[in-house]
Order: C-alpha cells, then sequence, then structure tokens
C-alpha cells in the first residue's frame, strides 16, 4: 500500500514533502508518548527515536560518566533514554525488591528487549544475558555447585600461585634484570598482563585445561620465546581472542537495532563477524567437553576426578555426583547436555575474567594515590609473609589478611566494575514510591548507591579503614559490588580469591608506582567499566631485597610536618600534598635514593 502511494506521487516535491510530514507526525507523536509518560522524572531530555544516545555519544560513550552526572543533576532517580526509557536508582532504599535474596524474588530479567541475542543463537541459554527464567534457574543451579566446592578454591589457590610464578618469570626477563632497572627501563603496561593473567586462570578453573596467554604477550614483548610450543601458545590465544570479541560485542548487539544490523554493511559485517565467532567459541568448546566426557568415562568409578567447573557440571546429577538428586523448586534436575554446558562455560569466561583484570588494576592505582593506606597494607603483608617472598601462598594468608579485604571493598564502592546493571520487572510494583506498569526497565546504579551521602560517611573520600571500623556494617543495600538477590555473582568467591591473593603476591615483593601520578583513572564503559583500551598506565617495579622499611602513621605525619615546615621556608604559600609516598625496598645502606618527598625527609632525619 506504501509503495502505491508512492507510485501515486509526482515529482520529488511530493515526495519529499511526504516524508517530511511522515516525520513530523513520527516526532510529535514521540514527544507526545514522553510527556504523558507514566510517572514523569527528572533526567536528561531525549531526541527524537534515538533518545538520550546523541548525549552518551557525545561523552564519549562512557555510560559510567555520564548516569554519575545525571544523577549528580538531577537526583537518585531518573529517567534515561537509550533510546528506551530506563528508570536509573541511586539509593539503597529504592533497589530493595529487586535484591531481595529470597526464591520468591522473581525480578531476575536484565533487558527489556527479549530476542536481542536471536541472531546469536544465545536465547535462552547460558547464565549471564539468559531471560529465560526456568533455564537460567537450571544452569545457574550447576555453575554455583561447581563454583562454592571447596575443591575449586583450592584449585583456585594452588593455580593463583602457579600462574604468578610463571609471570613472575617473564617480568624478571622483561623488567627487572639489574641493567634494566638501573637505566630506569622497568615500565610496564599493567593491564594487559593481569587479563592475559585472569584468562589464563580461569580458563584453567573452567576447562581444566591450560591456555597461555601470558605466554604469548611475553613473545611479543621479546626476543627471546616462552618455553613453551608455539603452536600452543598460539592456538590458545585464537581462544582468549574468542572470549574477549564475544565479551566486546554482547554490549555492541545490545545496542545496535536489528534493522542496522541486518541491513548496513557496515553494521551486517560485524554482526555475521560476531555470529561466526560464537560458533568458533562453541565448536571450539564442544570438542573440550566430549573429550573430557572421554576421560570422564574411563575414569573408574573410585578414583577421583578433576576438580574443575567443567569436570563439575558434567557429573553433576549422575551417579558421579556425591549430591545426587539435586532439585530446583522441587523438580529433580537432569543431568546438563553438552549445549548447556557450553554457554555456562561461556558465561564463566565473560564474567570472570575481565572483571577481576579491571580490580586489580583500580587497586594499584588507588594505592598509588593514597600513600598512607599503602603502608598500611605493606605492614600488614610483611607481618603475615615475614619477608618470605616466595613461598606458595595459603587460604590461611587470605583470610587473615583483612586490610587488603577491606582495601579491595573500598576501591569496589568508590569505582565499582560493574557501575550499574539492569531489571525488568515482570508484575506490577512499587518501586520508589511510585507504582509502575510491568516490563519497566530499571537501572540500579551502583555507583550512585555508593556514592550517596545519605548511605556513606565522607562517601567521597577513599578510606578503606571505614570498614574494620568496630561494629561497622553498611547500610542494608547500600553496597552491591556483586549485586545481590536471585542473580547475586556467583563468582563472588572466586574473585575475593583472585583479588587477596593478587594483592599478597604483587606487594610482598614490589612496589608498583604509576608513572605518570597526574593522569586521572580513563577508563571506557558500557555494560562494565574497563581499564581505557589505550595503553594508560604504566607502572614501574622496584624489585624488594629482603629488607622493610617499618614506618608508623605518627612518623609518617612527623614526616609531614617537618616537610611542610621546610618547605614552607622556601615557598611560604604552598599546600603540600603527599602524592608518590612510602617506598619500601630498595636496598638500604643508610643511603636511601630519593624517590619522593617522604623517601627525601626520611633520609635528612637519619
Ligand atoms: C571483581 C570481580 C567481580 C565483580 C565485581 C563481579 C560483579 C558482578 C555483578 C555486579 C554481577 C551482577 C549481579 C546482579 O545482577 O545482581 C555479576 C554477575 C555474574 N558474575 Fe560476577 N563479578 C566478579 C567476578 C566474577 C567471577 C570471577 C565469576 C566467575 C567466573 C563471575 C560470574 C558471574 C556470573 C555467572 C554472573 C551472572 C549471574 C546471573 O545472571 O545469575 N563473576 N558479577
Amino acid at each position: 500500500m506504501l509503495f502505491k502511494l508512492f507510485g501515486n506521487l509526482e515529482g520529488i516535491n511530493e515526495f519529499l514533502s511526504l516524508i517530511g510530514t511522515l516525520l513530523i507526525i513520527s516526532v510529535i507523536h514521540y514527544y507526545y508518548k514522553y510527556f504523558t509518560r507514566i510517572n514523569p522524572l527528572p533526567g536528561p531530555f531525549p531526541f527524537p527515536f534515538v533518545g538520550n544516545l546523541p548525549q552518551l555519544v557525545w561523552h564519549r560513550g562512557n555510560l559510567k560518566d555520564y548516569l554519575e552526572l545525571n544523577h549528580k543533576k538531577y537526583g537518585d532517580i531518573i529517567d534515561i533514554c537509550l533510546p528506551q526509557r530506563s528508570i536509573s536508582l541511586g539509593r539503597a532504599e529504592y533497589i530493595e525488591k529487586f535484591l531481595i535474596p529470597s526464591t520468591k524474588n522473581l525480578n531476575i530479567t536484565r533487558t527489556p528487549r527479549f530476542n536481542v541475542f536471536d541472531d546469536l543463537g544465545i536465547t535462552g541459554k547460558g547464565i549471564v544475558v539468559n531471560q529465560h527464567y526456568k533455564s537460567w534457574r537450571y544452569n545457574r543451579q550447576f555453575f554455583t555447585q561447581a563454583f562454592l566446592n571447596p575443591k575449586f578454591n583450592h584449585k583456585a589457590i594452588e593455580w593463583i600461585n602457579r600462574l604468578f610464578d610463571e609471570l613472575e618469570s617473564y617480568w624478571n626477563k622483561l623488567y627487572l634484570k639489574e641493567e634494566i632497572i638501573k637505566e630506569n627501563k622497568n615500565i610496564l603496561d599493567f593491564f594487559p598482563w593481569l587479563n592475559q593473567f585472569t584468562n589464563d586462570m580461569i580458563i584453567e578453573l573452567i576447562t581444566g585445561e591450560r591456555s597461555y596467554s601470558m605466554a604469548s604477550l611475553f613473545n611479543t614483548l621479546s626476543d627471546e620465546k616462552a618455553e613453551h610450543h608455539l603452536a600452543i601458545t598460539e592456538d590458545s590465544v585464537k581462544l582468549v581472542c574468542a572470549i574477549r570479541k564475544y565479551n566486546t560485542r554482547l554490549p555492541w548487539f545490545e545496542l545496535v537495532p536489528p534493522f542496522l544490523r541486518h541491513y548496513v554493511p557496515y553494521f551486517k559485517n560485524i554482526s555475521d563477524d560476531t555470529i561466526n565467532n560464537v560458533k568458533y567459541l562453541h565448536k571450539r568448546l564442544d570438542a573440550i567437553i566430549k573429550r573430557r566426557r572421554q576421560e570422564i568415562e574411563n575414569t573408574p568409578l573410585d578414583e577421583p576426578l578433576q576438580s574443575d567447573m567443567l569436570t563439575s557440571v558434567i557429573t553433576a546429577s549422575t551417579s558421579r555426583d556425591f549430591n545426587r538428586i539435586k532439585t530446583v523448586g522441587g523438580e529433580i534436575l537432569r543431568p546438563m547436555t553438552d549445549d548447556e554446558i557450553c554457554f555456562v562455560m561461556i558465561d564463566g569466561f565473560l564474567a570472570g575474567t575481565d572483571t577481576t583484570a579491571n580490580m586489580i588494576s583500580f587497586i594499584v592505582y588507588y594505592l598509588a594515590h593514597n600513600p598512607v593506606v599503602k603502608m598500611k597494607m605493606f605492614e600488614e603483608i610483611d607481618r603475615r609473609f615475614q619477608g618470605d617472598t616466595t613461598r606458595p601462598i595459603t587460604e590461611d594468608d587470605l583470610r587473615s589478611l583483612k586490610y587488603c579485604e577491606a582495601i579491595i571493598k573500598e576501591v569496589a564502592r568508590i569505582f565499582p566494575v560493574f557501575h550499574s546493571f539492569g531489571r525488568v520487572i515482570n508484575k506490577p510494583e512499587e518501586i520508589a514510591g511510585y507504582r509502575w506498569p510491568t516490563g519497566t526497565y530499571f537501572r540500579i546504579n551502583a555507583d550512585a548507591v555508593h556514592g550517596n551521602k545519605n548511605h556513606w560517611e565522607e562517601a567521597d573520600k577513599f578510606n578503606p579503614d571505614r570498614w574494620l571500623n568496630e561494629g561497622f556494617e553498611p547500610k542494608k543495600y547500600s553496597f552491591i559490588m556483586f549485586g545481590g538477590g536471585p542473580r547475586l555473582c556467583p563468582g563472588r568467591k572466586l574473585a575475593m580469591i583472585e583479588l587477596v591473593g593478587l594483592m599478597a603476591l604483587l606487594f610482598r615483593k614490589y612496589e608498583i608506582d604509576l608513572v605518570d601520578m597526574k593522569a586521572p583513572l580513563k577508563t571506557t564503559s558500557l555494560a562494565i567499566v574497563y581499564y581505557s583500551l589505550h595503553k594508560l598506565y604504566i607502572l614501574s617495579f622496584v624489585c624488594i631485597k629482603n629488607f622493610v622499611i617499618k614506618m608508623s602513621r605518627q612518623d609518617i605525619q612527623e614526616i609531614l610536618d617537618i616537610l611542610d615546615k621546610t618547605i614552607k621556608t622556601i615557598y611560604p604559600d604552598c599546600i603540600i600534598t603527599p602524592v608518590g609516598g612510602y617506598r619500601r625496598g630498595k636496598e638500604f645502606n643508610g643511603d636511601l635514593d630519593v624517590v619522593t618527598n617522604i623517601d627525601l625527609i626520611y633520609k635528612e632525619r637519619l
């Protein structure tokens, strides 16, 4: 009918005026709907059809920054259209209904578009983007059982030690040779190393097979090659690249409308490439699953099996399962199929690599900017390891490092990796004092909740000590580093093992500084906050040689006072802020290198 109408038009002018009229009607319709929307809330004014996407693009696509700006401007509950309407919530009381840890809490849907991943063939599969309640619950049950197994945690601690040894062997060759340190060339790009570390770690824990992405990074930076066979290294890099592509393309798929993906060549090429990538991942993992099934079948019943996630999910609900009869909501669970296993494995990779690698990078950044905190952390780590920088770390070590744990929580509070996550209500609900219809899309803004002055004393201050104050308990739902409710992060235990473990292994031996202390913490973010893709923070390393300078907080304060007085005799109006701070280590022979102002004064006092 539309073609007939166009056919009857005479001349280009009539055609253009028809298009113009249709456009004006659509714009009027768009704004009519906008101005008559239910529960109008403050928020940035949307453009027709694309909502606030242009403003987001103006903010270089950084959703974290854009939401933060709008919460500051409009308050704890705001309207944002990206391009659909979503209600961003920045207050603990407002998010309670989503985060109640009860089986009756059915608010588990993350995005309002149910079929957004149809083209990728992952609708109703896995956990992270699964919107189908039944299959999500089934998959999650198996995933959680595998991750909560104590044997799995032991394996995680064993592998963090082994992989850190491997990482150090590369760093020793690249950055820590004496001549390199002398020439001040002990500078490295921290994030890629930690990212490859977490890739190798999660692939080992999930598949029980080795991955060599750290080796590959070493090969690209050094003339000498890693010990592992080149073909094996390159092959494992293919898997890591496919996982990375999957991670970055999911938010892209969610944002780019199907019309563009199907018909506009540029978008279609990316879309096809993403679809092929999922097929590659599927094929690759399917081969691993089949191999493992065979190995399990060939293992006598009385012999132990590996403790990786794959073995656990293959054997769950079979005769090899300890806890054979598993039920969810009274229903007995059948064993998982290869296809189901494949997608829960992909989700383990998706959720368990960049999150941890980004977190540890943020931790290093905040420590570099907070010398007193860093010093207290050194004190705790040194007390525990007593100068032993080589023994493997243990579960007891991790349990004892309470200040490290407080630092992790405080970094997660002030700069959460997941700055916001979605929920869609599946029945009419009252949220934040308004009544909302089924299908309303909410954004739980962890960033805003964590920085809300109603919940946190000195919310903007980086203060890990708050977590150790006697009787301190954050207000309910005001700390949501791992989300909450039925969709609470099932990898949280592993994440903490990795983070505390990495802090202990790194800082019992190395001093890490930012090369450019003035550079802000730049990140990119759609779903999660990423260290920016550009090389940003280059960190220098100084190897510790079994000597630890102990300074108490009073010492530091005294030093600062002396510094203050000395400098003020020359520059009376200056304000002194410690930036570099306490540097531990360096071979101590009474002639401490001048590395920061604090060190300088320390030397003078000596
Ligand atoms: C510092 C590290 C990590 C942080 C900050 C983090 C945080 C989160 C957050 C905020 C969510 C969303 C929760 C919600 O919607 O309520 C989530 C979900 C999830 N996380 Fe983590 N996570 C981390 C590490 C891990 C690790 C190591 C794994 C395991 C491989 C993992 C597996 C998952 C999975 C499978 C989900 C989806 C759960 C579901 O949809 O039911 N995460 N995580």
